[in-house]
């Protein structure tokens, strides 16, 4: 069975897609067969795993606006067991376009439905936000792992973050989980970096 995992916190530049490409690539080492869902605009996770922005045809924002099938989105990359849906800087529009459409908040998961038995894990990377983009992949997921970077704000805006989590549960996915937080850029010689990873443990 397939599990769908999205990595998010509206917080920027916390390890979203570092640990997307990195979890994706080390299951794939493993034998899994692993997707990529690039959902943040910025690209990275799609330049991150060796996709040149050149040879992309069709991105997220063609199967999220335009209703392109995923399967027609998706690039192998050069690892073998790990494919991409990538995201090009127009997906940076999508919020406002998705605003009016019809199913707007489960778009995601509809087109991932007809794709996702061919992975054993789905990994969408979040946008730094908490808008539709985020919405739609938390409708679209099993469970979300919630990077947090070990530094003064860490904790800043995760109580947002879990009421959206709450809201998506009441609406459109109840059976969603949080797999967990992930520390991330933690060093155990500092005072600050203790003192979040303790905070994080009583969450
Ligand atoms: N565990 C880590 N240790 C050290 N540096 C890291 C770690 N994870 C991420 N970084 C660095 O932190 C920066 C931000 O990481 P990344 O782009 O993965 O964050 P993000 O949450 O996806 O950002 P955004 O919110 O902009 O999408 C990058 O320069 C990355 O190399």
């Amino acid at each position: 069975m397939t599990i769908v995992i999205a990595l998010a916190n509206q917080k920027g530049g916390v390890g979203k897609t570092t640990t997307a490409v990195n979890l994706g690539a080390g299951l794939a080492a493993a034998g899994k067969k692993v997707l990529i869902v690039d959902a943040d605009a910025q690209g990275n996770a799609t330049s991150g795993v060796g996709i040149s922005k050149a040879d992309i045809k069709e991105d997220i924002y063609d199967v999220l606006i335009n209703e392109v099938p995923m399967k027609e989105t998706i690039m192998a990359t050069q690892r073998d067991g790990l494919d991409i849906v990538p995201a090009t800087i127009q997906l940076s529009g999508a919020e406002i376009e998705l605003t009016p459409q019809m199913a707007r908040e489960t778009r995601l998961r509809e087109s991932l439905n007809q794709v996702k038995a061919n992975y054993d894990y789905v990994l969408i990377d979040c946008p730094p936000s908490l808008g539709l983009i985020t919405i739609n992949a938390f409708t679209a997921s099993d469970s979300i792992l919630i990077p947090v970077q070990s530094e003064y704000y860490a904790l800043e805006g995760l109580s947002q973050l879990l009421n959206t989590v709450e809201l998506v549960k009441k609406h459109f996915n109840k059976n969603l989980k949080i797999e967990g937080v992930l520390l991330t850029m933690y060093d155990s010689r500092t005072n600050l970096g203790v003192q979040v990873k303790m905070k994080c443990k009583v969450l």
